[in-house]
């Protein structure tokens, strides 16, 4: 998973070479002083959507419930302060994904019964790209979770890198979600295929058939 860049670099060619190095699903993320609004900010997603969509990657918008409409877009990720997560599922239907930011079993309870598609649980590790970010938690959180809602599946974010993710995985993740490791990067192909070569070798190794070819 990926979000948008707020570096100097230009987000539309980060996104591309993003996709191109392998990200499986985008996160449109427009937020802080500078952030656009209005119909630039409808034509930045759209653009980045149509960019997703050529990649067949799912393309969703954070926060924004009425954009994410007005776009199409295949869903929405909203967390604790932003519209409840019941209203949201009955606004977008039931085909639409839906990710809840949780940070506890009850959250996590809620988000279930709201009709979550995924959790996101955050942040494992100090980050830079979240100006109200809460106390890097680890991966404590993401382990109750997972052993209480095994189907559900937890997505975790907040200063994860290649060389920190793996802890994820290991505590019942199914994936993870990062700007800065991407969007920062001399050269984001290189580093989302590094990504997710380091993630498909940890999930093969993971997954009970891998033992038998
Ligand atoms: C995958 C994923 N997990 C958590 C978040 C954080 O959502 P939220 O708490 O609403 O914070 P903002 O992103 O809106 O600042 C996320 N965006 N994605
Ligand atoms: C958007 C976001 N949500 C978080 C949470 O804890 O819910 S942490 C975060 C920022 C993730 O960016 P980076 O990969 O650069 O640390
Ligand atoms: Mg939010």
């Amino acid at each position: 998973m990926g979000s948008m860049n707020t570096k100097q670099n230009d987000p539309i060619e980060v996104l591309e070479l993003a996709l191109q190095g392998g990200i499986t699903c985008f996160q449109f993320r427009e937020k802080g002083v500078a952030s656009k609004q209005g119909q630039e900010k409808f034509l930045f997603a759209e653009k980045c959507m149509k960019l997703c969509r050529t990649y067949k990657v799912p393309f969703i918008v954070n926060d924004d419930v009425d954009l994410a409409l007005a776009l199409n877009a295949d869903g929405v990720h909203i967390g604790q302060d932003d519209e409840i997560a019941s209203q949201v599922r009955e606004k977008i239907g039931k085909d639409k994904i839906l990710g809840v930011s949780v940070h506890n079993e009850e959250e996590a309870f809620l988000a279930q019964k709201a009709g979550a598609d995924y959790v996101g649980v955050g942040p494992v590790y100090a980050t830079s790209s979240k100006e109200d970010a809460r106390t890097p938690a680890g991966t404590k959180v993401m382990e109750q979770v997972a052993f209480q809602y095994p189907y559900l599946p937890i997505v975790g974010i907040g200063g994860l890198t290649k060389e920190n993710l793996a802890p994820v995985f290991k505590a019942g993740g199914a994936g993870v979600a990062l700007i800065s490791a991407i969007a920062s990067a001399e050269n984001p192909q290189h580093q989302a295929k590094q990504l997710r070569a380091k993630i498909d070798r940890i999930l093969e190794r993971e997954s009970p058939l891998s033992e038998h070819p």
